[in-house]
Formats: C-alpha cells, sequence, structure tokens
C-alpha cells in the first residue's frame, strides 16, 4: 500500500497547470539531446542522468556456453517498512517517453531548460549549417529516429552534421596541466608541471608524490609516486549520435531515448541547474564547507565548475527554475571558463557542461562513464581517473584501502588537482580489459540518505528538473500539487524511482549497459520485475554461462566479504553501484564503484544491510539487493 510522501510542506503554485500542461506539451515536441561527445577515438561518454551517449556499431554475436548449474530459490523480495511512496506513481501505466513524440517534426531543437535541443529552424530539407556550434540533423533522419531507426551520423548526404568545432577545444587541450593539493586533510608534495606541446590534450602534469593522509581514523600512505604522461587528443568531426534503446517485452518504454549531439571532443550537457545530493548533504552528511566540492549531477550543469560549497549550492537551487532560453543562442557560453563570465554565480547557472572525452590510457579505447554525472571525470595515466572531488567519497576510498574489501574496490591513490578542481585519483576499472562490456547496477533499497531526507524537511526545495524527468517518464505521475508547481522535491522523486524500478522490489537496479560491440542502452528506469531484469542480464552476456558463471562466483565472493567488513558494518551505504566488467577474453569482473553517499556511522551502531528500512535505522538494504542480485544470477545459469 503507497502513501503519498509529502514532505510536510506545502509550496505556492508558480503556474497554474493549464500552463504546464502547455508548457508540456511545448517540451514533448522537442526532441532531447543529452550531452555532446566525441565519436571519434578520443572517447565517449555514456552516463545516464542526463548525457546519454549511445554509439551505434555493428553488433557482434558473442558466444555461447551451455553449462547449467543447480537450482537456486526465488528471489525474495521486500519493501522497505517505512519507504514513503508517491501514490501517483505506483499503479500508473508506463507511457512513452517524450522522444516518440518526434515524429513529424521537422527538426531538432534545443531546449536548454530540460537538456532537450530545439532548433528553431524547423523544416530545412537539407542539412542545417548551424553557427556557434550549433548542431544539424537532417529531416529525414529525425523521421527515421522517430521511428526508431538508428541513424548514423556522418553516414552518406543525409548525415547528421554538427559545425564549427570550438577553437576552444584546442584551448582547453593545451591548458591541460595537473598539479598536486595540498589539503588539510593531506599531505602531498608537488614538482612544477610540464608544459604541454600544442596540439594534444596536454595532460601535462607534474610528477607528484602522495606521502600520506591524514584524515577520520586511519593514516596510510597511499602510493608510490605516480609520474603523469601526455595522453594524445586527436581532433575529431563532431557528429550526433542517436539510437534507439532496446525496448523490455512488456515495457512501455519509448522508442527512442536520448539523442546525444556530439562535437569537438566535448560533451555538452544542456540540463539545467540543480542540486545534488552531495551538495545537499555536504556528500553525505560530513559537510566540510571549505573542502567540499560540490558533485555535478547531470543536470546540475554547473559548466566548468570547479566545485562550489554547499551554502554556494543552495543559493543556485533557490534560485533554480529553469532557465528555458534556447540553447543554441548561448551554447557559446558553455565554452567560457568560469572566471570569464564576470562572477562567481553566473556561471554556475550555465545550463551546459564541456566534458572532454578521453580514451583508456592502457588500451586506448574510449572509456565510458555509463551512469551517474556528467563532467566528473577526467582521464589519469597509467591506468588511473580522476573523478570530481568529493570529501566523502575520499574518506571512504582511504578507509576501504585498508579494508577487507580492497580487492573489491578501485585502488586510491589521494587527491590530485587539475584546473583548481581537486579529483580524487583511483583505479580505471577497465584498463585491464579489452573491449569490455560494462553494467552499473545501483545497490540498496534506498537511494538517498536519512540525512538528506531531514535536509528536505527542513529546507524544501523544489527540484523542477525532477519534475521535467518525471513527466518525460509518466505524464500523469506528480501530484496535482506537483504539477501546480511543475517541481517536485527530491526524496519523493527518489522514491518515485525507486518504486518505478527494482530498487524498491529488488534492491538494486540497472542503470545502464554498455557491451563490446558498442552498443548501450540507459533506459531502465522502468525495469522492475525479475524477468525484465534477467533478460538485460541475460542480453549484457550475450547469453554467455561462462560468464555467468564467473560473475556469479565473483558476487558470491564480494557477499562473503562484505558480511566480515568493518568498513561495510560501519557506513549507510547509498547510491553505490557494483561495476560489471568483462570482455571477449572471458575475464569477468566486479567492483563496488562511487562512494560518495556512503556515510559512517555514530559509534557504535552497525548495519546488517538486510533489514528493511525504518527512518532512523539507516538500513539501506544493499545485502539484501545483493542477496536477490546472486539468486537472479543462479537462476539464469540453472535455466541457460
Ligand atoms: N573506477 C572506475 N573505473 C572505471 N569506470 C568507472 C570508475 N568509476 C566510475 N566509472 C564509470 O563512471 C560511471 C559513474 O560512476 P559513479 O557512479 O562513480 O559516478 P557518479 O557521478 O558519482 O554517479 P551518481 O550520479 O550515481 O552519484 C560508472 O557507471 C562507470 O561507467
Ligand atoms: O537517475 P535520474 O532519474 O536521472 O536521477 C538522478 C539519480 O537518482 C542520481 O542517483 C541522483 O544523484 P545522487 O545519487 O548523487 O543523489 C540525482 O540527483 P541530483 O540531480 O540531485 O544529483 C538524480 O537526479
Amino acid at each position: 500500500m503507497c502513501t503519498v510522501c509529502r514532505m510536510g510542506q506545502s509550496f505556492s503554485s508558480s503556474s497554474s497547470s493549464g500552463g504546464g500542461h502547455n508548457a508540456a506539451q511545448a517540451r514533448a515536441k522537442k526532441v532531447r539531446v543529452r550531452g555532446l561527445v566525441c565519436l571519434t577515438k578520443t572517447g565517449d561518454r555514456l552516463d545516464d542522468n542526463s548525457m546519454k551517449t549511445k554509439e551505434l556499431r555493428s553488433v557482434h554475436t558473442c558466444w555461447q556456453d551451455n553449462s547449467k548449474v543447480g537450482k537456486c530459490a526465488d528471489i525474495s523480495t521486500h519493501t522497505p517498512k517505512a519507504l514513503l511512496l508517491n501514490e501517483r506513481s505506483c499503479s500508473k501505466q508506463h507511457v512513452r517517453e517524450n522522444l516518440t513524440l518526434l515524429k513529424g517534426e521537422t527538426s531538432l531543437s534545443i531546449d536548454a531548460s530540460f537538456g532537450s535541443v530545439s532548433d528553431s529552424q524547423s523544416g530545412e530539407s537539407e542539412g542545417l549549417r548551424g553557427e556557434n556550434h550549433e548542431c544539424c540533423v537532417l529531416r529525414v533522419d529525425m523521421e527515421r529516429v522517430s521511428e526508431g531507426v538508428a541513424v548514423t551520423p556522418g553516414a552518406g548526404s543525409s548525415a547528421i552534421e554538427c559545425l564549427n568545432t570550438p577553437d576552444c577545444v584546442a584551448v582547453e587541450a593545451t591548458n591541460c596541466v595537473f598539479s598536486c593539493s595540498s589539503r588539510l586533510d593531506k599531505e602531498m608534495t608537488k614538482t612544477p608541471g610540464v608544459t604541454s606541446a600544442p596540439g594534444a590534450l596536454k595532460t601535462s602534469v607534474p610528477t607528484w608524490r602522495c606521502d600520506t593522509f591524514k584524515h577520520g581514523e586511519e593514516d596510510q600512505p597511499l602510493s608510490s609516486p605516480v609520474e603523469q604522461v601526455a595522453s594524445p587528443f586527436t581532433g575529431t568531426i563532431p557528429k550526433l549520435i542517436v539510437t534507439h534503446d532496446d525496448l523490455d517485452p512488456g515495457q512501455d518504454s519509448p522508442q527512442i531515448s536520448d539523442l546525444t549531439l556530439s562535437m569537438g571532443g566535448f560533451s555538452l550537457d544542456l540540463h539545467h541547474d540543480e542540486d545534488s545530493p552531495c551538495s545537499d548533504s555536504g556528500c553525505g552528511g560530513s559537510p566540510a564547507p571549505s573542502l567540499f566540492h560540490r558533485k555535478l549531477s547531470s543536470s546540475s550543469s554547473a559548466g566548468l565548475s570547479s566545485a562550489s560549497s554547499f551554502e554556494e549550492s543552495e543559493d543556485d537551487f533557490t534560485g533554480s527554475d529553469i532557465e528555458t532560453s534556447s540553447l543554441s543562442p548561448s551554447m557559446c557560453n558553455m565554452f567560457v571558463r568560469p572566471d570569464e563570465l564576470g562572477g562567481t554565480k553566473s556561471w554556475r547557472k550555465i545550463k551546459t557542461m564541456v566534458h572532454s572525452p578521453f580514451v583508456s590510457f592502457k588500451k586506448r579505447y574510449p572509456w565510458v562513464q555509463l551512469a551517474g554525472h556528467a563532467g566528473n571525470f577526467q582521464a589519469g595515466e597509467n591506468g588511473k581517473l580522476l573523478k570530481k572531488y568529493c570529501q566523502c567519497e575520499q574518506l571512504c576510498l582511504q578507509q576501504l584501502m585498508n579494508d577487507k574489501l580492497r580487492p573489491f574496490v578501485p585502488g586510491y591513490y589521494g587527491v590530485v588537482q587539475h584546473n583548481d578542481q581537486d579529483y580524487n585519483l583511483m583505479d580505471d576499472l577497465l584498463a585491464e580489459f579489452d573491449s569490455p562490456s560494462i553494467m552499473d547496477c545501483k545497490m540498496g533499497s534506498r537511494t538517498y540518505l536519512e540525512e538528506e531526507l531531514m535536509k528536505a524537511r527542513e529546507h524544501p526545495r523544489l527540484r523542477k528538473d525532477m519534475y521535467e524527468k518525471m513527466v518525460a517518464v509518466d505524464p500523469s505521475a506528480p501530484s496535482p500539487e506537483e504539477r501546480a508547481q511543475q517541481a517536485v522535491l527530491k526524496p519523493d522523486y527518489m522514491q518515485w524511482r525507486e518504486t518505478l524500478s527494482s530498487t524498491a522490489t529488488l534492491g538494486f537496479r540497472i542503470e545502464g549497459i554498455k557491451k563490446a560491440d558498442g552498443t548501450c542502452n540507459t533506459s531502465f528506469k522502468k525495469t522492475k520485475c525479475k524477468e525484465q531484469v534477467m533478460k538485460a542480464l541475460n542480453d549484457f552476456v550475450d547469453g554467455n554461462t561462462q560468464l555467468l558463471r564467473s560473475y556469479l562466483q565473483r558476487l558470491e565472493e564480494l557477499r562473503c566479504v562484505l558480511e566480515i567488513s568493518d568498513f561495510f558494518k560501519t557506513h549507510e551505504v547509498v547510491g553505490s553501484s557494483l561495476l560489471f566488467v568483462h570482455d571477449a577474453s572471458g575475464l569477468a569482473r566486479v567492483w563496488m564503484i562511487d562512494f560518495g553517499k556512503t556515510v559512517k556511522l555514530p559509534s557504535p551502531q552497525t548495519l546488517d544491510h538486510r533489514t528493511p528500512w525504518a527512518e532512523g535505522n539507516r538500513e539501506d538494504g544493499y545485502l539484501w539487493g545483493l542477496d536477490n542480485l546472486i539468486q537472479i544470477f543462479g537462476e539464469m545459469l540453472q535455466n541457460s
């Protein structure tokens, strides 16, 4: 039985329902575009929130193995006791996302208010030549797209074109210099940066040394000196990638998910401002405003922002109404550095984000970000990765380096600074694989921290972006009040997402899958029941029984370790994912990633991670979800 979750607040309506309806209609006619990526060998981004990049290539049929294993028991399910559900979303039929409404539209348009793409120049039969980095799509292509046909950029005269690769690509590329940060919570020494030669993504970096970390409970030497070397950046012809998603049977998913503009090796986040949980909660409840760096969500779109404090993001959000101006005229802004925009506030309001894709250092394949917040990652060297600094994550990774879970998390090497932004330096888990297939599963039955819930009650803030995301999936999901406000509270949205997907029923959800053949699916918002999950998993492994067995073994090992891990026992683990990676060699691994919302419990509290959540007990359902995942893999093996 669902109950309506109201955060104990009422809000004045900013618009009438009627107005909202019109706005929704207007939006529905637009094609959502979620970012720019580089289609070439330099890399691509594939993240779920808003910048889903999907690359179509010929599909390879993978090998199969028909080994069998014994039967497994049924999946156990539960709904956390105190989970407050959004009643409206529980019983509604799934509806197609707005992309299916594209049919009949004649041009691509960019709607900066919600990462949608529009172009006022509709009706052209020839490719539209955009200025100022605008991207153009032929009508014929868009019609094909609306019919669920993949349009291959650059193929033939009807290819989607994107013009005017920004000059600042080169500027950015040549100014990319790493340095070491000297922070209160660690000691690092740095040596001068090395000047890059022009024309490459000159991650010319100093040799840096991370001596010791003194934070939290553990002091630990983290790494020997890491020397970073240049990573080549090849000039690219911008392209627009359009794909359509695989549909789950019985699932009324959109024919097409998100369109991705690609241009010059940069990705554009077209989503508008919003706060992130990290900013809300100070990365999981331990904010240190002077150190805390806001985690950018795909929709946060803080442009080139390096960091902002919790307070700043609050300010941002107070005025967070969607800026509905068309993206096209302002797209150049995305290439403007924050400090060039006159004022520290204004640049945070930029609704676009520049992201420089990169290639795996070791294997030279395009690195993939399958889910998560846009712009959070940068290439490291020697098989390493830079993730935008989050203190909460730093603390966790530091402790995990000395925990039994160490083999199941990326190696952590401390904090590095790049262009005034701090990053956590960690292992690129894809580095050892050749053309890896990747799956991101968000674990747990709850995707927001208790602290986020409390903060939302104390300072409820309306999220227009989340309202938009909600109605894009199910126009009937918002309550009348939310409809009037054209906004929702984050916990309401998160709970709605949980019940829409398998999070509430199975304790995990698939966020995205990218296969070795280049195909990618990040439309699992409505993948809810066990059968749908099994279908997705089976597709991920291409029916390969040996892979299933390897994954199952790894998951069982992980469970064993989790059950005895001191770290795990003493932390509320929310929003963390399992990253599944395999390649054609048969190597299959699973790691825990994303500790941005993993929070230490007050001593002596511990969690079993299986008890259903009731507010105050801080249980996260992580192990319950893992139990179910293991059961599912076992059942698939049995059926194979
Ligand atoms: N260490 C890693 N090695 C390789 N790929 C990684 C690694 N960490 C993250 N990724 C990639 O980036 C994606 C997002 O990672 P992560 O969940 O840490 O980001 P986030 O922005 O914090 O996400 P969220 O929005 O869920 O908080 C993953 O799905 C994966 O594709
Ligand atoms: O997957 P969706 O539907 O796009 O929704 C996002 C997803 O739930 C992320 O997990 C969440 O970030 P956190 O896990 O870090 O809270 C983000 O919040 P945000 O927009 O406040 O960053 C949501 O917008």
